[in-house]
């Protein structure tokens, strides 16, 4: 079975919010969307939705799916992104190394993790230049 991993584009201001993994090693350091793994039983939206309060203490609101379900490279999980806008709370860096808004021509400045790349792509869009 293949796990799936929930993720959210915050975007306010033409910005995305994009977060550095504080962990594990090899991840550390290289930037993803906030979110997690699903778990049995939980529907993916509230999956993303508890992720979102652990990781950043905010509350949102989530929208539309933007870009593709992205197989992870060891083919065991897929990574599904929505966009998302803040409803309550401003991000903190709860179990991240770094949180910074990125506006379209500043996504490329961050070392993003590889399945992240479609998605980054189809997010230039709804970005500010
Ligand atoms: N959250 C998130 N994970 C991503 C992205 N891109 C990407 O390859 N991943 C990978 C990294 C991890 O191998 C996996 C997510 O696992 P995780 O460790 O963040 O999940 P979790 O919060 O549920 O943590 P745990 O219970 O396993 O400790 O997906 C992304 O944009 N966001």
């Amino acid at each position: 079975m293949l796990q799936l991993i929930v993720g959210a584009a915050i975007v306010r201001d033409g910005r995305v919010l994009a977060c550095a993994r504080a962990e594990p090693p090899e991840l550390a350091g290289r930037w993803e969307f906030p979110g997690g793994k699903v778990e049995p039983g939980e529907l993916e939206v509230d999956a993303l939705l508890r992720e979102i309060d652990e990781e950043l203490a905010v509350k949102v609101e989530v929208g539309e799916r933007v870009g593709p379900d992205v197989l992870l490279p060891h083919g065991k999980a897929v990574l599904r992104v929505w966009l998302a806008s803040l409803v309550e709370g401003e991000p903190q860096a709860v179990e991240h190394e770094e949180l910074r808004w990125l506006a379209a021509g500043e996504l490329d400045s961050v070392d993003w993790l590889p399945a992240d790349a479609p998605i980054v792509e189809a997010l230039r869009g709804y970005l500010v230049p």
